[in-house]
């Protein structure tokens, strides 16, 4: 493993040169990986490792059609390449369980017959180990347990590994029965086609990931746009100059700087201004909110945040009724002005 200096503090981590894709062929040569659950990573892992030359097969509910039609539409050939969860799994060396979180929990009677001896259970969140009070899934000890986290959704997974580049993720074991748990896990993250690899616990994965998807990533990120917008709203401003002066902006320019060169080079590259009032403002946005992340990470910590995941997505209907809510934003004037403002942006006029 490579030491790295991040801001001072040195950490391992796994990089492409170091774990190179021949060397994760080579430890996969005898193994057959089975993606159980084609809905987000379960596509963007397999389609990788598959134009990685690993052999890969897939493993979806045939009743979910809208996902089964999708593997097929991918190049997955039923019955030779595509099965149903209990068949996959049964024919898989590494079992990566890329079903949705709450169908894991009501998958695993039906799998656990298949973890025979020496077999690995594969999982991109902690969530179904480190909550197994609620889950109920206790893996048998003679198989080893491993996890490899991109930190990106699936979409982009597929999108960087077809453009040259990669997600980052992170990986742990959390049991060791073949002795070959740790290169069986980084031979994966390699070939799904992580950027870098950086060792975390279960623990820690699951506790991160509920925290900055329900905070900056996604919470945050949708309630501070729409706090400001409506702001300006209530003082009158039009709704293509407040949704300008909130969305389109960041994703077109002052996020592309940090994401190219940190934020300082944003800054810098912003009027004096601009810079001299947001250094101020800052602090007083930075100390509204870390109370709310406080009570995010304890909510996390309680197992309050994997009971309502729980409850709401075991049941039958729990697709549609997301769909609702995601419906609601995209109809709402905010969301309605981005659509507009996007068909405007010079690429897309008069598409
Ligand atoms: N969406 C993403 O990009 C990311 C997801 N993850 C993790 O990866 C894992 C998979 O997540 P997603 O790809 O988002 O999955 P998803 O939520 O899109 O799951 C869809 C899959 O679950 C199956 N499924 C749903 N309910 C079922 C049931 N009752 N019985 C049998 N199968 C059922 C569907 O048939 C389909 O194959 C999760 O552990 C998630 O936390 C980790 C990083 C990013
Ligand atoms: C994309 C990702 O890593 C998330 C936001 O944590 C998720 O989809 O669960
Ligand atoms: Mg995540
Ligand atoms: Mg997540």
């Amino acid at each position: 493993m490579a030491k790295m200096v991040f801001g001072g503090v040195t950490e391992d981590v796994v990089t492409r040169d170091e774990f190179p894709l021949e060397k994760a062929r080579e430890v996969l040569k005898d193994e057959v990986v089975a993606v159980l659950g084609y809905g987000v990573q379960g596509p963007a892992q397999s389609l990788n490792m598959r134009d990685n030359g690993i052999h890969v097969i897939i493993g979806q509910e045939p009743s979910d059609k809208f996902y089964w039609d999708k593997a097929v539409k991918d190049g997955w050939v039923p019955g030779e390449t595509l099965f149903s969860l209990e068949e996959a799994a049964a024919r898989g060396t590494i079992i990566q369980y890329l079903v949705s979180d709450a169908a894991q929990m009501m998958v695993w009677d039906r799998l656990k017959p298949h973890l025979t001896t020496g077999k690995a259970l594969y999982f991109s969140h902690g969530f179904g180990i480190v909550y197994k009070d609620q889950t109920g899934i206790i893996p048998p000890a003679d198989i080893d347990v491993i996890l490899v986290a991109p930190k990106g959704s699936g979409t982009s997974v597929r999108a960087n590994f077809l453009s040259g580049s990669g997600i980052n993720s992170s990986y742990a074991v959390h049991q060791d029965y073949t002795g070959r748990a740790e290169e069986r896990t980084l031979a994966v993250g390699i070939a799904v086609g992580s950027g870098y690899l950086f060792p975390t616990t279960f623990e820690n994965e699951v506790y991160s990931d509920l925290t900055g998807e329900r905070g900056v990533l996604m919470g945050a990120l949708a309630g501070v746009m729409e706090a400001q917008y409506e702001t300006l709203r209530r003082h009158g401003h039009s709704p293509s100059e407040a949704f300008n002066e909130t969305v389109e902006e960041l994703t077109q320019s002052l996020i592309r700087l940090v994401a190219a060169n940190g934020m300082d080079w944003m800054y810098a590259n912003c009027s004096t201004t601009a810079q001299r009032g947001a250094l101020d403002w800052a602090p007083r946005f930075k100390a509204a909110v870390e109370p709310t992340f406080e009570q995010l990470y304890q909510s996390v910590l309680s197992g309050e945040e994997t009971r309502v995941v729980l409850a709401a997505n075991s049941a039958p209907d729990y697709r549609e009724k997301l769909g609702e809510e995601l419906r609601v934003m995209r109809e709402s004037e905010m969301w309605q002005t981005g659509a507009a403002v996007r068909s405007l942006r010079p690429e897309n006029w008069n598409k």
